[in-house]
């Protein structure tokens, strides 16, 4: 508590003339608060009691002008103090929304959305209202001083007796003043805890909806809820105590005091006017008592507020600029990877002793299987990550020792699912570049073939693409972040699976703008889709975070067993129309099918005729754990998940299917329940085939049947 009332004051004293100033205001007025209760004092003992009518005059004049004084210096104080709290609060909102712009990629991953945003609804909002708050804590405080004081002078026996009863009020605060702070942390934590489950679920909502997990949900955070509840009436109900154990104590103060001073007065120890003015100080004793037990709460949840808002801005990144650090000049050789080992977290190993170069001017891709380290690659290549051994080294200069800023504005980057911000086109262009003009703007839309369908729009660039571009469709985001990408003209451009969610007709007119903006430059492309990577100069084929394989497409596909002629043949033998609706798919490729391998040409062209092409959207569920099953797929383009029920009965992804992969194959024989859940992580396209063209067909080669069926046991 006391670091906090520490940070409250320095925040404070960055304003040393407005605090100043508001110092003095709060004493003028607190001398006013103080001075009229002291008035019965004079009132009585001075002009009622003699008869003195001038003095009465003075004194009510006095009263009068202090009273006009204490209302002008305090609207002065409020006006003042708005500008001055509101400024503090923006300041910390100011620099834990910066702080969050410098903390590196780890940070996102280690603490949850809902947390960091609770930070800023909740542990921030209770900051904001106990600032606002401070003006009367400290007329408060200041007045218990200041009237105890008087009290002293007014008959100090009865001042002492007020003082040594004084504790009684304090006993509240100090018995449960930590339990009541314990409780408010532990409320802020609850909090942030249903703001992520909250943010999460909202964003989950099309998985709920497809695996029909509604009430599953409802049923955790009614958990969550209880556990709230628990939470918030133990803090409710520690403030209350502390509020009623201060109220007691100051009753039973006013209640020995008063008792005490009309002794005193019986006995002509005290004159009336004295015993007055006590009793008034004391009862306005007992509202600076009570007004501070109101503000204890807010105390203690401004204080548990801070705490989490201190933890966040004192998080430090864990990729940042070295002093030493020098500017990257114009990229102009190479990019290498020395010995690298890299893990996420000490136990991992994602990259294990990768060395390459990748000349200037080159276009490099990286392929592999789901999981081998295709997007680690490029996080170390960011620098959003820094190797546990070995280095990355831009034109031979280590990345450790160049600046972040420098090396970021040498790269243009598009993602697999490219984020728009809910602004207009030209905006979300421009954040490429932000100092570009209108024209340059205009010029990257044109390279990234967008421009046309832009001007078609009625509100053209300044139309609002919505809430993570949705209003456009995915091929159209990706044009808009292609534009954004290449506007700042970055020597080097990665490639992050950029088409790999669209679907193949905008796949296809996406790779042609691509090819043509990456003629010139240094390109670096990460892909699970092998055609994408065909034209590289260097191939890198990832398996378990290693280099397994490396060349040109051709030196490749003659490494005989090798993992990327498997691959390739795996995803070739497929041909799709060009709007995408159909598939027709080769016999040699069918023959890669086990259950397929024993069949003839002749055969396998005939089954080729009875497969069906199905498309679907990214996030829907193909298949369902436990119904029959009549079908076998063959993904051509997109992902799935692979997801199983454990002995909770929660769903539990076991593997990612891509490009070439096949599932339910055993449906073309039996009809059993399907063993797992598939699910689309991409808009995908398969091939099906359904038992019953099948069986017809198998029926007429009866010796297949027993091999198949001697397969499938
Ligand atoms: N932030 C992270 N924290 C911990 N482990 C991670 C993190 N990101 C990735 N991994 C793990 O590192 C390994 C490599 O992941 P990476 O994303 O590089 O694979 P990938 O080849 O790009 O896969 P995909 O094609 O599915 O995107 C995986 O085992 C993954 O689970």
């Amino acid at each position: 508590m006391l670091s906090f009332v520490r940070h409250i004051v320095s925040s404070f004293l960055q304003y040393k003339l407005q605090t100043t100033l508001l110092l003095a205001a709060l004493l003028v007025e607190l001398a006013y608060e103080t001075f009229m209760p002291l008035s019965f004092k004079f009132i009585i003992d001075m002009a009622i009691v003699p008869h003195q009518y001038s003095y009465l005059v003075v004194i009510l004049c006095i009263m009068v002008f202090i009273a006009l004084a204490s209302v002008i210096i305090g609207l002065y104080r409020d006006r003042m103090f708005a500008g001055l709290g509101s400024r503090i609060v923006t300041d910390y909102y100011r620099q834990l929304f910066g702080k969050l712009q410098n903390l590196s990629t780890d940070f996102y991953h280690r603490i949850n959305g809902g947390d960091i945003v609770s930070r800023f609804n909740n542990d921030l909002i209770s900051i904001d209202t106990f600032i606002m708050l401070i003006p009367y804590a400290l007329l408060s405080i200041l007045g218990l001083i200041l009237n105890v004081t008087v009290l002293f002078f007014l008959q100090w026996q009865l001042a002492l007796l007020a003082v040594i009863g004084l504790p009684l009020c304090l006993i509240g605060p100090k018995l449960f003043g930590q339990k009541a702070y314990d409780a408010s942390y532990m409320l802020k934590e609850e909090q942030a805890n249903i703001a992520t489950v909250v943010q999460e679920n909202v964003s989950a909502q099309p998985v709920i909806k497809a695996f029909g997990l509604q009430q599953l949900f409802i049923r955790r955070f009614d958990d969550r809820i209880a556990n709230y509840r628990t939470l918030s009436s133990r803090s409710s109900f520690s403030n209350f105590v502390i509020d009623r154990t201060t109220n007691m104590g100051t009753m039973l103060l006013n209640l020995m005091t008063i008792c005490a001073g009309s002794v005193l007065a019986f006995f002509g120890f005290l004159s009336v006017g004295s015993l007055l003015a006590f009793s008034a100080i004391l009862i306005s004793l007992s509202y600076l008592v009570a007004a501070i037990t109101w503000l204890a709460p807010q105390f203690i949840q401004a204080t548990s507020g801070m705490q989490r808002v201190r933890e966040l801005l004192d998080e430090q990144p864990s990729v940042a600029d070295n002093e030493m650090a020098s500017s990257l000049q114009h990229f102009e050789r190479e990019i290498e990877f020395r010995n690298v080992i890299f893990g996420y977290t000490p136990e991992q190993r994602n990259l294990n002793s990768i060395s390459l170069t990748i000349p200037k001017g080159t276009y490099a891709a990286f392929v592999g299987a789901s999981g081998s380290g295709k997007s680690t690659i490029i996080n170390l290549l960011m620098r959003f990550y820094d190797p546990q051994q070995g280095s990355v080294l831009y034109d031979g200069t280590n990345i450790r020792e160049i600046t972040l800023q420098s090396l970021r504005s040498q790269i243009g980057i598009v993602f697999q699912e490219s984020f728009l911000f809910r602004s207009s086109i030209m905006e979300n262009i421009r954040l490429g570049k932000p100092e570009a003009s209108d024209e340059e703007v205009i010029h990257a839309a044109r390279s990234a073939e967008i421009h046309d369908f832009i001007m078609s729009l009625p509100d053209g660039y300044e139309t609002d693409v919505g809430e993570r571009g949705g209003r456009l469709s995915g091929g159209q985001r990706q044009r808009v972040a292609i534009a954004r990408a290449i506007i700042r003209n970055p020597a080097i451009l990665i490639l992050d699976e950029a088409t790999s969610a669209l679907d193949p007709a905008t796949e296809a007119a996406i790779n042609m703008t691509l090819k043509r903006l990456t003629a010139t430059r240094t390109v670096i492309s990460v892909t699970h889709r092998l055609a994408s990577a065909e034209h590289a100069d260097c191939i890198y084929v990832l398996h378990q975070g290693e280099i397994a394989e490396l060349g040109s497409h051709q030196q490749l596909l003659e490494l005989s067993g090798g993992r990327y002629k498997q691959s390739w043949q795996k995803q070739t033998g497929f041909e799709i129309s060009e709007d995408g609706y159909h598939v027709e798919v080769s016999a040699e490729r069918l023959k890669l099918f086990p259950i397929f391998s024993d069949m003839d040409d002749s055969f396998l062209q005939k089954i080729s005729h009875f497969f069906a092409t199905e498309s679907y959207a990214k996030d829907r569920t193909i298949i369902h754990e436990g119904d029959s099953g009549d079908k076998f797929y063959v993904i051509v383009r997109g992902k799935v998940e692979v997801l199983k029920k454990d002995e909770f009965g929660e769903s539990k992804r076991v593997a990612i299917l891509s490009d070439g992969d096949f599932f339910g194959e055993v449906a073309l024989l039996h009809n059993i329940p399907r063993t797992a859940t598939i699910h689309t992580q991409t808009p995908v396209v398969f091939i099906t085939l359904q038992r019953e063209f099948f069986q017809d067909l198998i029926k007429q080669v009866p010796h297949l049947t027993s091999i198949m069926e001697a397969r499938s046991k």
